[in-house]
This record gives structure tokens, sequence and C-alpha cells, in this order.
């Protein structure tokens, strides 16, 4: 399949996508801005070895697309955009990439701020740091957040119990068999959590030493990556890469909710009509993984750990009201937040529009 560009930006009304590449370092990375309604657009760097510049191209707009949304429903004054670096983080990372990429975020004036994904850590941060003022979830030492998993688990962590009160009647996740893909950095602290509310955690990586480890730190139950969808669990928590809802995994599926940090966890919308219709309490991918954004977000007023949580802690009422209007309209859940979210933008530009429309008025009557 070939990505026609232009026709993917004019469907889903991108604003910018930049492809950035230094000689020296080898960087190639791409950054996309979605939409810039509410503000300037925040969203993470993913470094992943992409197969084609195509897929890489695919992700980074739709990530973007996913931050326009993540930001305007957690009530944040930012709007989407994310970058993606070719290449494979365990052994393309240097210096200079980094240094290179701020000094391209640099140049967009403020207009893309970006943070840690996939492959990316708070040391490159640093990194971008030295080039830009436009970058969060650098470190604590510099007065700043620092990385964003931890809050973003937590977000995760709650947003699973929003899910559990709506599926089973009760918040509480002791004694729920929880299924969780991936054990990397969000996952391992939402374990952490689970564990400590008594939850039995059924777990699967590609990476064998997180596997071991979160068995021998929570008592884990350990599975091959593939079987992950069709353990006998209550919850299943996708917290690695996308697109793990279709038409191969969905038939799989024996829990009774999804809850996961992953970003876009459905591969096609429609995935989220068969959940809807199999009676699957399906959590929005960016409504429960906003904890890290909303962390790093509250940098650009000077960090206060205190008020971060606090907004971190509406994800459950967030949640919750979405699965009141799924239930109450008998629409899908991923619907339900896209109305929240679109209704914000909506709302903001039509005073935007009026209040342009006011500032033209004045300057009419002046030049009368
Ligand atoms: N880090 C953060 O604060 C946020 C992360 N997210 C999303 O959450 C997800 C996880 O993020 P991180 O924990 O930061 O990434 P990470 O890179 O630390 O962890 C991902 C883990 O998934 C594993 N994995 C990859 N393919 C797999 C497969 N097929 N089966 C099982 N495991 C597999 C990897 O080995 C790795 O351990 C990503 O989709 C990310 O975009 C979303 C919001 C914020
Ligand atoms: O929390 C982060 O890593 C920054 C925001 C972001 O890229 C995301 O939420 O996916």
């Amino acid at each position: 399949m070939t990505l026609e560009i232009f026709k993917y930006m004019e469907k889903y009304d991108y604003e910018q996508l930049i492809f950035c590449h230094d000689q020296n370092s080898g960087l190639k990375a791409i950054i996309a801005i979605h939409d810039t309604t509410l503000g300037p657009a925040l969203g993470g760097a993913r470094m992943w070895p992409y197969k084609s510049e195509e897929e890489a191209i695919e992700d980074a707009l739709r990530l973007a697309r996913g931050m326009t949304y993540k930001n305007a429903i957690s009530g944040l004054n930012l709007g989407g955009g994310k970058t993606v670096i070719i290449g494979d983080p365990s052994k393309d990372k240097n210096e200079e990439m980094f240094r290179a990429l701020g000094r391209y975020i640099q140049s967009l004036n403020g207009r893309y701020i970006t943070a840690e994904d996939v492959g990316t850590t708070e040391e490159d941060m640093n990194l971008i740091y030295e080039e830009t003022d436009y970058v969060t979830g650098v470190s604590p030492s510099f007065g700043s957040s620092g990385n964003p998993s931890p809050v973003t688990a937590y977000g995760v962590y709650l947003g699973m119990k929003a899910s559990a009160k709506e599926a089973f009647g009760d918040d509480s996740l002791k004694g729920k068999r929880i299924a969780v893909q991936g054990l990397g950095n969000v996952a391992y602290h939402l374990c952490k959590y689970l564990h400590e509310e008594g939850a039995q955690l059924i777990v699967a990586d590609i990476n064998e030493a997180k596997v071991k480890k979160a068995v021998k730190e929570f008592g884990a139950e350990a599975v091959e990556p593939n079987d992950i969808y069709r353990q006998e669990a209550d919850i299943f928590s996708p917290c690695a890469l996308g697109a793990i809802i279709n038409d191969e995994t969905i038939p799989q599926l024996r829990a009774k909710v999804i809850a996961g940090s992953a970003n876009n966890q459905l591969k096609e919308s429609r995935h989220g009509q068969i959940l809807h219709e199999m009676g699957i309490i399906y959590a929005p991918d960016y409504v429960i993984n906003a904890g890290g954004v909303i962390n790093v977000a509250d940098e650009l007023y000077g960090y206060n750990r205190e008020r971060a949580m606090k907004r971190v802690e509406t994800i459950y009422d967030t949640l919750t009201k979405i699965f009141k209007t799924s239930k109450e309209e008998n629409i899908p859940t991923y619907l339900a937040a896209n109305r929240l979210a679109e209704e914000r933008i909506n709302s903001v530009l039509k005073s935007r529009k009026q209040f342009l429309r006011k500032e033209k008025n004045i300057l009419s009557r002046k030049l009368l």
C-alpha cells in the first residue's frame, strides 16, 4: 500500500509534516503536527526501527492525531503532535542526533513541544534541552518533571479501576486476573500498583529479562507474547505497541475489560464498534493513558507535582462519563470519547472566531 500523504492529511485535517535529516549524526526523524487549535502541539518522540519510511510517516501521523484528542479531553490548552525517529534505540542513538532534533524543534518556534515516548529517555530529553526550550520530561535537576512513565501508570491504574466499576460494579482490583501485554516503563509501574492491590498478574513481553523480573517481584504468571490475548482474565491491559485490537485478536479475547497504556490500540475504528457489540468495556487509549502528558504539560507553568496529580485523578471521572454516554446512546466508548474531545476543540474554535470577528468590527469602526 502506498500512502498518499496529502490525501491522508486532508482526510484528518493535519496541519504540518516536517522531515528532519542530519547527515553527521544519522538523524532521520519526522515531526507531525495535527491540530493547534487549543495551543502548541505537545507529544513525545518515539524511536523505533521502522521497516519502511512509509510505516514511520503513518505512525507519526496517527500518533499526532491521538495527541490532539488526548490533550483536548484532558483539559490541556495544547494541540497534538508527535515525532518519530527511524532507528534502533538500543544501538543507533548518539548525542548529536538528539541535539540535531532539538535544533529542528527550535526552528518551529514553539509550534511543537516534545517529550519521551517508546525508545527515548529522560537523558535524551536533556540533550534536546541543550538546543531548545520546547522540550518537557527533562530531568528534575533542571526543575522539570522527569520521566512521565510512572505518572502514566498511575493514570492507567485509576482508569482501570473506573473500568472495573463499570464492568463488575466495584472498582476494587483485588483478586482480579489481569493480563498485561508489555512490561516496559509504564507497565512495570502499573504492575506494582496492581500487585499492591492484590491483583493476580499474567504477563508477556518479548524481552525475557523483563518477564523474569515481573515473575520475581510480583509473583506474575508468564506466558508467550502471542498467548496473552487468549488468557482467562478479567482485564486485558495492552501496554506495548498499537493496533493490537484487530480481526485476529478480538476472537481470542476472554476479558470483560480492556484498559492499558498503549497508544492507538484499535487497528481501525470498526474494531471499537465490535468490542461494543461484544459487551467488552474498552477504556479509550488516549483517555486512560493521559497521565504522562498531563504531568509533562504542567512544566509549562513551572512544575507543581500536586497540581499535576490532581489533574491525573480526573481520568477516573472522565472515563465514568464516557461509559455513561456509551450506555445511554448505545455507541462505542471510543466514539463517546471522540465526541467529548471534538466538542471542546470546536467550542474553543467557535469562541475564537467570535473574538476575531469582534476584533475585526473594532478595526473597521476605527477605519470609518
Ligand atoms: N511512557 C509514557 O509515559 C507513555 C506511554 N504510552 C504508550 O504506552 C506504551 C508503552 O510505553 P512505555 O512503557 O513507555 O514503552 P517501553 O518501550 O518502555 O515498553 C514497551 C514494552 O513492550 C514490549 N513489547 C514490544 N512488542 C511486544 C509484543 N509484541 N508483545 C509483548 N511485549 C512487547 C517491549 O519489549 C517493551 O518492554 C506505548 O504504546 C506508549 O506509546 C502512552 C502514554 C504515555
Ligand atoms: O507522556 C508522554 O510520554 C508524553 C506525551 C505523549 O507522547 C503521549 O502521551 O503519548
